[in-house]
């Protein structure tokens, strides 16, 4: 039975994966900081699974920054296969934040990899990288071969972290993939980022329990994909002969008002009526347009990006409304 240690398990898309792999008959194991709250929302359907919970899925506390527990808990599991989704992942974040997003961003991903450098048995390492890494490319759509000019700390963490992935892997021989992923977008996603900000306050307005939303600049684009889909994709990296890298991405964007107006149509309203721009959501830098050429992970991963935007909003929306209803009558 592979087994597999996911960092950054509670999230979004460690949850996803989480889920994938055990449904492929994996034993998992999670790295989780220790904090005074234990709620684990994304993971209660498998917490709730004795079969899951007491045999194949297992917890352990450590942070990026504590390499002894690391160390620990690597030798301990003897991974065939890390998937490193850890971090801060906020990108707006990451200007009030810098030290502590390179700190775990960038330095986290440093200490995996000479960890993993002194293995005997070394695992196959899978590095969440991101689009933010692109900065303000001078071509579009972007691909493996566009220079990385990030604009803001996530991206500069996030550079960091991709390039040392590449040269643990050319240097000292390890198997070590950077996902250069582009928006990933579902029900699970983190309240503060701008899709699930959206669509929680479209159900929310809808339903009289909120009267407006405040948001920063809308004429950014971003390529939004399903996060569903791109654990999938996670996977395929590393059950390839050769470790590489590849940018996941749908290679179509939308702007937020786009998304706004999916997400508030779907619920009979006109997202122009409640809307209101708030500065303290404008970053000093943004980057403006990204979009993915994921021709590298169609044509070696044989894998194909699911579904549309529209839905993906939709399906978000229905999740929200879903949710307040139960809330509403509790
Ligand atoms: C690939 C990349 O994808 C994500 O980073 P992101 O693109 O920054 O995602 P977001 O949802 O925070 O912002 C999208 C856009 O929306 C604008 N925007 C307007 N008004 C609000 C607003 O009120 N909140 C937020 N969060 N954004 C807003 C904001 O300025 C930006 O232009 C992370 O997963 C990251 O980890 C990652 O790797």
């Amino acid at each position: 039975m592979p087994v597999a240690l996911i960092t950054g398990i509670t999230g979004q898309d460690g949850s996803y994966l989480c889920e994938l792999l055990l449904s492929k008959g994996y034993t998992v194991h999670g790295l989780v900081r220790r904090t005074s709250n234990t709620v684990r929302s994304r993971l209660d359907r498998l917490f709730n699974d004795k079969e899951i919970y007491d045999k194949r899925l297992f917890l352990h506390y450590g942070d990026l920054d504590d390499v002894t527990t690391i160390r620990r808990v690597l030798m301990k599991t003897q991974p065939d296969e890390l998937y490193h989704l850890a971090g801060q992942s906020h990108v707006g974040l990451s200007f009030e934040i810098p030290e502590s997003t390179c700190q775990f961003t960038a330095m986290g991903t440093l200490r995996l990899l000479e960890i993993i450098r002194d293995m005997e048995k070394r695992p196959r390492l899978l590095h969440i990288s991101s689009s933010e890494v692109f900065g303000r490319p001078d071509h579009s759509p972007q691909n493996e071969l566009t220079p990385m000019r990030p604009v803001t700390p996530y991206g500069v963490a996030k550079t960091f972290a991709t390039q040392m992935v590449q040269v643990y892997r050319d240097a000292f021989d390890c198997f070590a993939c950077n996902a250069i992923c582009y928006n990933h977008e579902s029900p699970r996603r983190g309240e503060s980022f701008v899709t699930r900000k959206i669509t929680r306050a479209a159900a929310a307005i809808s339903l009289g329990l909120q009267s407006t939303l405040s948001l920063g600049a809308l004429d950014a684009r971003r390529d939004w994909g399903d996060a569903q889909d791109y654990v999938e994709v996670m996977w395929r990296m590393l059950q390839q002969p050769v470790a590489d890298d590849y940018v996941i991405g749908t290679g179509q964007t939308h702007s937020i008002e786009e998304f706004l107006s999916f997400a508030f149509e779907h619920v009979g309203l006109n997202w122009r009526d409640y809307v209101v721009i708030d500065a303290k959501f404008i970053r000093p830098t943004d980057v403006a347009d990204m979009c993915g050429d994921p021709s590298k992970a169609k044509r070696v991963l044989e894998w194909q990006p699911k579904g549309d935007c529209r839905q993906l909003a939709e399906r978000m929306v229905d999740h929200d409304l879903a949710a307040m209803r139960t809330q509403k009558s509790n």
